[in-house]
């Protein structure tokens, strides 16, 4: 089928790459330039594991095209993509200006019916919205198509090759039809295509990602419960992910959940209840909480160094918002940094891909190390925000040579107690027992 994707985004690009390798000839369209030139030149643009082979391989065989050029992309599509930004409006609400932007663009463009798809995340009503300005702009019969992603950064070509299940919000049998060939080949081993209309295919993907931040929230809660009772929250989380109702996956306690995914689209959720007068409690309180887990690690250096941190000297593992890729939209470690530059101390980071971007966004507030190790140099301590497998295996007699102190600050629990307690560490980790003079 002739495809184009609008917007070159993570999930843009991912769609469009993994599109073209089921046989498709995908164009793809960015307003950005400089990135449309180095995809054209054969330069991916993102950090995203496995997608620079596929990307390589069908630029090669001519099946994925790249160009600032809408009118040329629109032209022989059958099937149109917008993954275009959806950010957070000043009052929380998604804000609808790109999609509605390209959806006027398009509809000056088409000369014959096509499938318009929605693969950003928006509120409920945005197909309706989509089909309205495509209506005031021309008489061509086109579908408007709610259809999600629900891919995850890092193992992104993974989620889009194999789904758990493919969400498509039509009503119209014509699209339907078209859609459903489309994603055949990435339902083979049986994992659904689910049809629905447009309004409960959008709410879906809301629901999906507010339901999954609020299970992290809840394991968040339970772990700063387990340190004031003196539980374990490791044996704690094995002992209800056993339970298949619960499930083991989306159980791990940490530093509040961040990306360009999660914070936005439960604060989108909870604006779209209330628009619609209805009090999503529970919401709220996943935003407050997820605040307040976001702080917990600088908490606990401060009352190690019982509240003055001037002059102090931090090595930060991890900038990444997690590991496997290089996305830093609402990363955890970037309020850790700025907490701790506020109260006076200065830290060296290390991240395996996200080091350029966080330089692009807060430029010499920190200095960053070539790797791991050199991180540590004259450090009082170490923090860890990313748990990148790099980290989870360090030689630790190398650290021991550049830690001026043997402590660390886990966010991300990846070593283990006893380890720790034989090494000599003092070890603070999330809802653990705290490790400190040898025991
Ligand atoms: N990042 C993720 O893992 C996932 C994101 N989503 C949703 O997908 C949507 C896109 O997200 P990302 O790919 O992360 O965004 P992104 O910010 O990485 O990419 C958006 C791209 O669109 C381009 N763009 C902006 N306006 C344009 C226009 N008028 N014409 C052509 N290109 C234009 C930008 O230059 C950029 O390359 C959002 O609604 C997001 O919530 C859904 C599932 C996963
Ligand atoms: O809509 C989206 O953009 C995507 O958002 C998330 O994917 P992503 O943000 O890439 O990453 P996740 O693996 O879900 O992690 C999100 C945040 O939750 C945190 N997390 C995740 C899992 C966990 O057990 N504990 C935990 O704290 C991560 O550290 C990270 O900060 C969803 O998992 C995807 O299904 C969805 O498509």
């Amino acid at each position: 089928m002739k495809i184009a994707v609008i917007g070159t985004g993570y999930v843009g690009l991912v769609t469009g790459t993994c599109l073209a390798e089921t046989g498709n000839t995908v164009i793809c369209v960015d307003i950005n330039e400089a990135k449309v030139l180095k995809m054209q030149n054969g330069e991916i643009p993102i950090y995203e594991p496995g997608l620079d082979v596929l990307f390589l391989r069908n630029i090669e065989q001519k099946r994925l095209t790249f160009t600032t050029d809408l009118a040329l992309a629109v032209k022989d599509a059958q099937i149109i993509f917008m993954a275009l930004p959806t950010p957070p409006g000043g009052d929380g609400a998604a804000d609808l200006s790109y999609i509605l932007g390209a959806a006027k663009d398009i509809s000056k463009l088409v000369t014959e019916y096509k499938v318009i798809v929605n693969k950003s995340t928006v509120p409920v009503g945005t197909a309706d919205k989509v089909a309205a300005v495509f209506a005031a702009h021309t008489d061509i019969e086109i579908d408007v198509v709610s259809n999600p992603e629900f891919l995850r950064e890092g193992v992104a070509v993974d989620d889009f090759m194999k789904p758990d299940r493919v969400v498509i919000g039509t009503r119209s049998d014509r699209a339907k039809k078209l859609m459903g060939e489309l994603y055949g080949p990435y339902v083979r081993q049986g994992n659904p295509i689910l049809f629905m209309d447009e309004k409960s295919s959008e709410l879906t993907k809301y629901a999906a990602n507010s339901f999954l931040a609020t299970k992290i929230t809840f394991m968040n809660e339970v772990a700063n419960l387990c340190e004031l009772v003196g539980a374990d929250v490791d044996s704690v989380r094995k002992g209800i992910g056993s339970d298949e109702r619960i499930g083991k996956r989306f159980l791990f306690p940490g530093i509040g959940y961040g990306g360009s995914c999660f914070p936005k689209d439960v604060q989108a959720l909870a604006k779209s209840a209330e628009e619609n007068k209805y009090d999503f409690a529970i919401l709220k309180a996943v935003m407050e909480i997820n605040e307040k887990q976001k702080t917990v690690l600088v908490e606990k250096v401060a009352k190690y160094y019982k509240g003055d941190l001037t002059g102090k000297h931090f090595a930060l593992w991890g900038l990444a918002f997690k590991p496997e890729t290089d996305d830093i939209r609402e990363a955890p470690a970037l309020y850790i940094i700025d907490d701790l530059v506020k109260a006076g101390a200065t830290v060296t980071v290390f991240d395996p891909e996200g080091m350029a971007n966080v330089k692009n966004v807060i430029g010499d507030k920190v200095v960053y190390a070539e790797n791991q190790y050199d991180a540590l140099e004259g450090a009082d301590a170490l923090l860890i925000a990313t748990e990148w497998s790099v980290f989870r295996n360090p030689d630790f007699d190398k650290m021991e040579e550049k830690l001026v102190n043997k402590v660390i600050f886990d966010g991300r629990n990846l070593y283990d107690l006893n380890k720790m307690i034989e090494l000599g560490y003092y070890y603070n980790s999330i809802g653990r027992k705290l490790v400190e003079n040898g025991a």
